[in-house]
């Protein structure tokens, strides 16, 4: 019966469709996705908002390790409720995305002839998806034939699909790659969370076509990263060799982890060399006495760089370059470069090294970078005609066929604002402000992202935050803190950053992505590309290093079409030097000389902190004793007080509360300083042009000793007792003598 079902499908198909003829050269047929398309629709599953298909065969596949997999086993597929509320989910997402018109296009994927008919079905029926974004429909012609690209466009407009539908239709080509046998595509990301996305997008989409594929010929991601041991990786990519399913289609991976096996310093290298020997004639490796993991990474054809600027600055620099090194020739690979942002420093390096093909020198040389800029800002330095979609649709032809409309992609979809903190002590009081201001604001929906500068202290603060009421309910376990509390004593502060081991900080960001509302507490490991859904606020407690960053980190709300807000607080020495560059950063940004638009002062939270500190000051004339009478009422002075008992608790020698004050201070004193002495507001490192610029900075630089004070008031704000001691050694390492 199955095979009468199969055969007619195949009948209907080559009759009537004719899909064979756009979609060549496949490991499926066009058959296979037909019957995708017309099967019944798949069967979803909890929790996350897009559908999987369920597997055709029951039996486990052999690759099933190798897969991410990210539904929680023994959650019920089946349940009624939860489907609909699912169906509401995406239906909703869909109509803000609508309410964007500078996010989709009019290209519709069902209208895409050259996309495998079951890709169409995993984003229609599986991710709810409709019409394409400009960054996708931009690029998809181009990365579909192979070419390279470089391309830009605004936080949470669909990036990663932009770079995966396009590929994983070109890993469907039968020659691309030796299915098992090598690696498809490696997808380099910079932090672990950004990765493991990344892999579960990929698998949503190649389990719809594995649904249709015998167990041996599943196509599987792999995702890798440091925190965890490393023989995780071994099993990965090693899979199951009696099967002879041994590689992934896809590696996504964090830079340092991927250049560990590469270099041979980890147990793979050793793993592939004994498996290599036994499984040399059954399978009949083609590279005889090269088994290492490097000489199969050597025949990748596919190499996408996500955050591409963050991978090709600081400590990322050297890593991704010796990766390089190690693929295939720039001639002989599609390489893939994709961002919000692309300072012209990392643009420049990029051009001139060997990442990427050079400019094509004659017209018949086809396969130079394609540059596709879909920010029309007057700063970042992409060709002008990057953004001309008839340059795309020349070199693309199914792409010629759709007409894409023309306005302006980086429309603004966040609400920016800052305040500006009097005195560091202020610093704490205004936090809980911030975030009770927009719990109260709507209590059922309210999600804050709240960025510091350092890993201590979002410890810190997290803990500052949940142990500052009741503490620890031993009963319920329940975290009973009082500081910001939903009334249903559920966990609503989660903390994130690199000091914590990798399981908790899975743990949290997934219970952050899956709650309905909540507060992380972050460094910047959550600043580029995680797609939290529905974050009204993001706060930054101090300014980012670099205006990129600035730009990643509020592009966390206000993605695929929403609206969000976002609040800087610039700390007491921050305000001078940073506050007019904050503004010019954004004003290029937008692409806008009017100053409606620049960063706005939020002027409720000014008024309360500027009442206090003149109440503070015991300055006080009639209009004086008018701004002590709102400060007296206002929520901030509120807060204020409700801080005191955690603030005794810490200087009556908290034991976890008064360590972690002293260690954050540390921590506030180091970074400010390694900052000071470094940093400038494009991100990059001094160079010479900048030199005598910086000389005449030199004198208003903020000296350690200044820093000194304001990190002696951060911590009396925080209830120490005494500003702690600081090792000698350590002090004159920072400057402070
Ligand atoms: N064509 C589309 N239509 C509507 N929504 C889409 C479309 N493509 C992607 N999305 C949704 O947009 C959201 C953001 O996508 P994604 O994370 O890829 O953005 P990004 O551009 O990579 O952002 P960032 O620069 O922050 O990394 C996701 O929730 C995704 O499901």
């Amino acid at each position: 019966m199955g095979n009468m079902i199969y055969c007619t499908s195949r009948i209907i198909l080559l009759l009537g469709l004719g899909i064979g003829l756009t979609y060549p050269n496949s490991l499926i047929s066009p058959i296979d996705g037909f019957s995708a398309s017309s099967s019944s629709s798949p069967k979803k599953r909890r929790p996350t908002k897009i559908v999987r298909p369920k597997r055709r065969s029951t039996n486990s596949s052999p690759s099933d390790d190798l897969i991410v997999n990210t539904d929680d086993a023994g959650r019920d597929s089946n349940n009624s409720n939860n489907n609909i509320e699912e169906e509401e989910i995406r239906f909703r997402r869909h109509e803000q995305a609508l309410q964007d018109p500078s996010l989709l296009t009019n290209i519709r994927f069902s209208d895409r002839t050259d996309l495998h008919p079951t890709t169409r079905t995993a984003l229609i029926d599986g991710f709810g998806l409709k019409t394409m974004t400009h960054v996708q429909a931009k690029t998809f012609g181009a990365a579909r034939e192979g070419r390279s690209i470089l391309a830009r466009s605004r936080t949470g407009t669909g990036k990663t699909l932009a770079f995966l539908l396009p590929t994983i239709e070109r890993l469907l080509d039968l020659d691309l790659y030796r299915p098992g046998r090598s690696i498809g595509m490696i997808v380099i990301a910079p932090t672990r969370e950004l990765a493991i996305q990344i892999a579960d997008q990929a698998e949503i989409l190649l389990s719809f076509h594995n649904k249709y594929r015998q167990n041996n010929k599943q196509l599987n991601v792999a995702c890798i990263y440091g925190g965890v041991k490393m023989q995780r990786d071994v099993r990965l990519l090693t899979g199951d060799h009696r099967q002879g399913n041994l590689l992934p289609t896809i590696l996504v991976s964090t830079p340092a982890r991927l250049l560990e096996h590469l270099e041979g310093n980890s147990p793979l290298s050793k793993n592939f060399s004994n498996h290599h020997q036994k499984q040399q004639g059954e399978i009949g490796w083609q590279r005889r006495n090269k088994s290492k993991f490097a000489d199969l990474v050597a025949e990748t054809k596919i190499i996408v760089l996500d955050e591409t600027d963050r991978l090709l600055q600081g400590s990322n620099l050297y890593d991704t370059q010796r990766i390089l090194s190690f693929m295939a020739r720039t001639e002989k690979r599609q390489t893939l470069l994709f961002s919000a942002t692309l300072p012209r420093q990392v643009r420049r390096l990029l051009l001139n090294s060997s990442i990427v093909k050079k400019k094509k020198k004659t017209d018949e040389d086809e396969d130079e970078l394609l540059e596709v800029d879909c920010i029309d800002d007057v700063d970042e330095g992409m060709d002008e005609d990057a953004n001309d979609l008839n340059n795309i649709s020349a070199t693309t032809s199914p792409a010629a066929k759709f007409e894409l409309s023309s306005v302006s992609t980086n429309q603004r979809r966040v609400e920016e604002c800052y305040v500006s903190l009097e005195n560091m002590s202020q610093f704490i009081p205004l936090l809980l402000t911030i975030l009770r201001r927009e719990q109260q604001r709507d209590s059922q929906n309210y999600k804050i992202l709240v960025f510091f500068p350092a890993g201590r202290l979002v410890r810190f603060l997290f803990q500052f935050f949940t142990m500052g009421g009741r503490g620890r309910d031993s009963s319920s376990k329940r975290n009973t803190s009082q500081l910001v509390a939903d009334g249903n004593d559920n966990d609503i502060i989660w903390e994130i950053h690199s000091r914590m081991s990798q399981s908790s900080r899975s743990r949290a960001s997934n219970a952050f992505r899956a709650a309905r509302r909540g507060i992380l507490f972050s460094s910047d490991v959550s600043a580029r590309g995680l797609d939290y859904p529905d974050v009204s606020l993001v706060v930054q407690m101090g300014a980012p290093s670099s205006e990129q960053d600035y730009v990643h980190r509020i592009g966390r709300t206000g993605r695929a079409g929403k609206l969000g807000r976002s609040l800087l607080v610039l700390l007491p020495f921050e305000i001078h030097h940073k506050q007019e560059r904050w503004q010019k950063a954004q004003r290029r940004r937008l692409g806008q000389s009017s100053d409606d638009d620049y960063i706005k002062e939020d002027e409720q939270l000014a008024t309360w902190l500027r009442a206090q500190n003149e109440e503070q000051n015991e300055n006080r004339n009639g209009e004086e004793e008018e701004k002590m009478r709102i400060s007296s009422a206002s929520l901030f002075q509120q807060c204020q007080d409700d801080l005191e008992p955690t603030r005794l608790k810490i200087r009556s020698y908290h034991v976890v509360l008064t360590p972690s004050a002293q260690a954050a201070y540390v921590s506030f004193l180091a970074h400010y300083i390694a900052t000071a002495s470094t940093s400038n507001p494009n991100g990059n490192r001094k160079n010479n042009s900048s030199r005598s610029r910086s000389r005449s900075k030199a004198k208003n630089k903020l000296q350690p000793s200044r820093i000194l004070a304001y990190a002696d008031d951060f911590a009396r704000g925080t209830g120490l007792a005494s500003i702690p001691e600081l090792d000698e050694t350590f002090a004159t390492k920072l400057g402070l003598n």
